[in-house]
């Protein structure tokens, strides 16, 4: 008997066309003598389709044919089950895939997805919602509210949208964080809650980012002016400085003066003025190279 193997399609991410992906997938499947079930997400419902959809096939691997949202879905779906994630990067953020460095070619990517050996890595939940690379509060939040809303896109877009948040930005708000068994009060313009090491975007926020160590980090952003701004997004995040301090931990909360925007693997989330932030260690198993 044929093994089975779940395929999970977001049809719109990254706005791209996946009829040669599925195609590539079914081939590679069909040489491996596997038996692969396509499903295609519709937005509603993903969560308990693939839940009923796994207690029928009993697949050893789930293989994700999207972006970071349709990753944490999967995640959220299968959070009890004992399954490996194949990872095909096809979403317009692909956060995760950049951190595990699976931003590879498609047959690269098959073969890791449906064959590699996994790693079991760390997931966070921040208020009871799963966050699998990068969070953060305050200005990247609102750059990410703001391009989300804005006319022009691309890299100028980005950069003058970026420029236009760190002009109009409220200013810094005040945390108070609990983490270690220690509170502690600071004037922040970003504070970041990080998994791994960087963005989609590639920019490295977090240098001793582990996705398995079981632990998360704070980097509390004190200071952003153009100059910061410029240093993190030419790769050489000012550590060492004053503007920045990182608090590793594996549990914390975070409380602001006044309703900060938030976002999560790059999706925007609305404003907060708390956050309660814990690690599930080891929760999710990703093939990588
Ligand atoms: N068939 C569908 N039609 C419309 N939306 C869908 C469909 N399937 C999934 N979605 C939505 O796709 C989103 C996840 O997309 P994902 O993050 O994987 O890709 P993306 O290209 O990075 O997305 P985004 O446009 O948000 O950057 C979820 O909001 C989900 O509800």
């Amino acid at each position: 008997m044929r093994n089975n193997v779940i395929m999970v399609v977001n049809p719109i991410s990254g706005d791209v066309d996946k009829s040669e992906l599925i195609e590539a997938a079914l081939f590679f499947a069909e040489k491996e003598n596997l038996n692969l079930v396509i499903y295609n997400t519709s937005g509603v419902n993903d969560v308990v389709n693939i839940k009923t959809l796994y207690k029928t096939y009993k697949p050893e691997r789930i293989i994700v044919a999207g972006g970071d949202g349709t990753i944490k879905m999967v995640a959220e779906a299968m959070e009890k089950e004992d399954v490996i994630l194949g990872i095909l990067p096809a979403g317009s953020s692909n956060g995760l895939a950049v951190d595990l460095d699976l931003m590879l070619t498609l047959e690269e990517n098959l073969k890791i997805a449906f064959l590699n050996d996994y790693i079991e890595i760390d997931v966070i939940t921040i208020n009871d919602k799963i966050s699998l690379h990068l969070s953060d509060l305050g200005l990247n939040a609102e750059l990410i509210k703001n391009y989300e809303n804005a006319t022009i896109r691309g890299k100028l877009g980005y950069a003058l949208q970026a420029v236009n948040t760190l002009i109009d930005f409220e200013g810094p708000f005040t945390a108070t964080i609990t983490a270690n068994n220690e509170t502690i009060n600071c004037v922040a313009r970003m504070i970041v809650i990080a998994n791994s090491k960087k963005y989609g975007t590639g920019v490295v926020i977090n240098p001793h980012g582990v996705m398995n160590d079981g632990m998360f980090e704070l980097v509390i952003l004190k200071n952003l002016d153009l100059y910061v701004f410029g240093q993190i997004i030419t790769g050489n995040m000012p550590i060492e400085s004053n503007d920045v301090e990182i608090i590793a931990t594996n549990q914390a909360t975070i409380k602001t003066n006044f309703p900060v925007s938030f976002q999560m693997d790059g999706e925007y989330c609305g404003t907060e003025t708390e956050f309660d932030v814990q690690i599930l260690h080891k929760q999710m198993k990703v093939a990588i190279q």
